[in-house]
């Protein structure tokens, strides 16, 4: 790009001694990556002039260029000058050019006697970008709720506290932001453009996708479960689990090797224990995507079964069939504690793989997944399960791969009593899909990032998107660090895609925000309708058994996605006996 030429009526020669290599670097990037998000519907005058109008920002000028909308615009009472030009008449996109001469020219503070009525820059309300922005606008000011300090409704359950503590911790962050003048931002007007997908009407037309956290006792058979399943769907191929077998046994871990496909890690590996939650996805006959979240068993690692759980539509709880098993695990063990965590999660539906049924103490015997059913049947109807309707039982042997995804067969000892009757594929294939909020804010919680991207200069983040949707090139924004960003590249199940919505795990590469910031438990929002900034919190909580009164001072640790905080303060308002249902 030449370094002297001409943007419309805004033209470097006008102060050429004051650009530098750095700003010509910095404008080659900029131009660069606005042309990677806005593809080739805008040619490159138009590009530079609206990274010069908006000093050098992508992130403002996809805004401008794609959705229509001055991000800086500000209800002022006289319009000054005009934004940049998207597609505008001349006279406007000179008034635009001069405009971004002198912002150009104040930051970098070249003081060269501008026009009387262009002395401030032009960053005021301007134009009014699209049609339809009106009414969006009062929709979204309505929704978004700005600026609110407080969660004022008492919340049902436990998984509601879950929710109002992602706005905790989006506060506890947002206090020292606040010293320094950040409140929760404003609604800006959103946006309408021909070039964005329909997300709505692809949506409709998607195959159903269903979110399945494994929970269970350590060692009842989670991993191995999930990895007999993908490979007997043909995810993971002949090749690939003869060198897991190979390797399994070479490591002298023979009985581990389908629990490899899902604990990928060394230290997993060698203790023979999932440690962090590990995510795969499978199609199912029907043609549903079902993403397995395989969750830690060991007591050490429950905030990270959390972190897993609480991004399921459904549980799989794995439980050991063999004698005594169960009872432990419902006594003192993590069956219970994760039964506890699912049903305060909100997690409505529950299915039970008997496992370990091929083991000799069980051989497939009725009477002991009977006893098994109903030690847990009663359990958990006890924690407030509909176990009619709510919970159903397969027996499985994971190692074995029986029941996995083919019925038993013919000649099978168990098909005495079990004979046709659904495999765990086909129960996972029935279960209902839940209604996802598609329509509403996008709220993505992020439970992992890094520095860099698939695009130069970005940050990637990955989480489960909980409400609302997102597009390339969407201007969304990281709360409580109230940064903007633009979304430069969307993955869900590891193929790149244009959009992403409500349910979905997507990584997101975004251009932006401040890598040094980034961490679990940021909110990624929609620009337009940021997740509202709050210290407080109330909630009405379900508590399970408790063995201690609690009191004022109890202390109090939160959970959201991956992110532990203890609270601060946590003070009991009402009490009250009300029995989970
Ligand atoms: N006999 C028999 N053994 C099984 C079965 N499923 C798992 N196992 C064994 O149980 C042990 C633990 O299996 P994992 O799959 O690692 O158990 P897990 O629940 O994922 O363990 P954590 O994730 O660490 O809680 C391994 O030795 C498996 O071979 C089964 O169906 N039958």
């Amino acid at each position: 790009m030449s370094r002297h030429r001409a943007v419309r009526n805004l033209t470097r020669d006008d102060f050429d001694d004051d650009f530098d290599d750095d700003y010509d670097a910095r404008l080659v990037q900029a131009m660069l990556e606005l042309r990677e998000i806005v593809g080739d519907d805008f040619d490159d005058a138009e590009l530079e002039e609206t990274l010069l109008y908006y000093d050098y920002s992508v992130v403002k000028a996809v805004r401008w260029l794609l959705d229509g909308v001055d991000p800086d615009a500000e209800p002022a009472p006289k319009p000054k000058a005009a934004a940049p030009a998207q597609k505008k008449p001349a006279a406007a996109a000179a008034a635009a050019a001069a405009a971004a001469s002198t912002a150009q020219a104040q930051s970098k503070n070249l003081n060269k006697g501008n026009a009387p009525g262009t002395s401030s820059p032009a960053k005021s309300a301007a134009t009014t970008p699209k049609k339809g922005s009106g009414n969006n606008s009062k929709k979204n000011a309505g929704s978004s709720s700005s600026g609110a300090t407080t969660v004022q409704a008492p919340l049902n359950v436990m998984q509601e506290l879950t929710a109002g503590v992602k706005d905790m911790r989006v506060a506890a962050a947002a206090n020292s932001a606040a010293a320094s003048g950040a409140t929760t931002p404003e609604p800006a007007a959103p946006a309408v453009s021909k070039k964005r997908v329909d997300i709505a009407a692809e949506y409709a037309q998607r195959a159903a996708h269903l979110n399945l956290v494994m929970v269970g006792h350590v060692d009842a058979g989670k991993s191995t479960l999930t990895g007999h399943l993908l490979y007997q769907a043909g995810v993971v191929d002949d090749r690939q689990m003869r060198a897991y077998h190979r390797d399994a046994a070479k490591a002298g871990k023979g009985s581990f090797s389908y629990a490899w496909v899902m604990d990928q890690n060394e230290q997993e590996r060698a203790r023979g224990v999932t440690i962090d939650v590990g995510v795969t996805h499978l199609t199912t006959p029907s043609g549903r995507k079902v993403t397995f979240l395989d969750a830690p068993g060991h007591r050490d690692f429950v905030p990270n079964m959390i972190g897993g759980a609480a991004q399921a539509d459904v549980a799989v709880l794995v439980v050991d069939a063999t004698p005594g098993q169960v009872e432990m695990g419902l006594s003192e063990g993590q069956t219970r504690e994760h039964l506890l965590l699912v049903k305060s999660l909100g997690i409505p539906r529950i299915v039970v793989a008997v496992n370990k049924m091929d083991h000799p103490m069980v051989n497939w015997s009725r009477a002991h997944f009977e006893r098994v059913r109903t030690l847990l049947a009663s359990f958990m109807a006890g924690i407030g399960y509909n176990v009619e309707s709510h919970v159903v039982f397969v027996p499985t042997s994971a190692l074995a791969g029986e029941n996995l995804t083919q019925r038993l067969p013919h000649g099978h000892v168990a098909r005495a009593w079990y004979a046709d009757q659904p495999c765990l594929l086909d129960v996972l294939d029935t279960l209902p899909i839940p209604t996802r909020p598609i329509l509403k804010p996008l709220r993505m919680l992020v439970t992992d990032s890094t520095k860099g991207g698939m695009a130069s200069g970005s940050v990637t983040v990955w989480g489960r998107i909980e409400q609302g949707s997102t597009q390339i090139g969407d201007s969304v924004m990281l709360m409580p660090l109230g940064q903007d960003a633009t979304v430069r590249h969307i993955e869900v199940k590891d193929e790149a895609v244009k959009w992403a919505a409500a349910g979905d795990h997507v990584m997101v590469s975004l251009a932006g925000p401040d890598p040094q910031q980034l961490s679990a438990g940021l909110v990624l929002c929609a620009r337009d309708a940021p997740v509202p900034v709050t210290n407080r919190v109330e909630a009405k909580i379900l508590v399970f058994e408790p063995k201690v009164p609690i009191t004022m001072g109890y202390p109090v640790i939160l959970h959201q996605g991956t992110l532990n905080e203890p609270a601060k303060n946590p003070r009991v308002l009402t009490k009250g006996l009300d029995r989970a249902r």
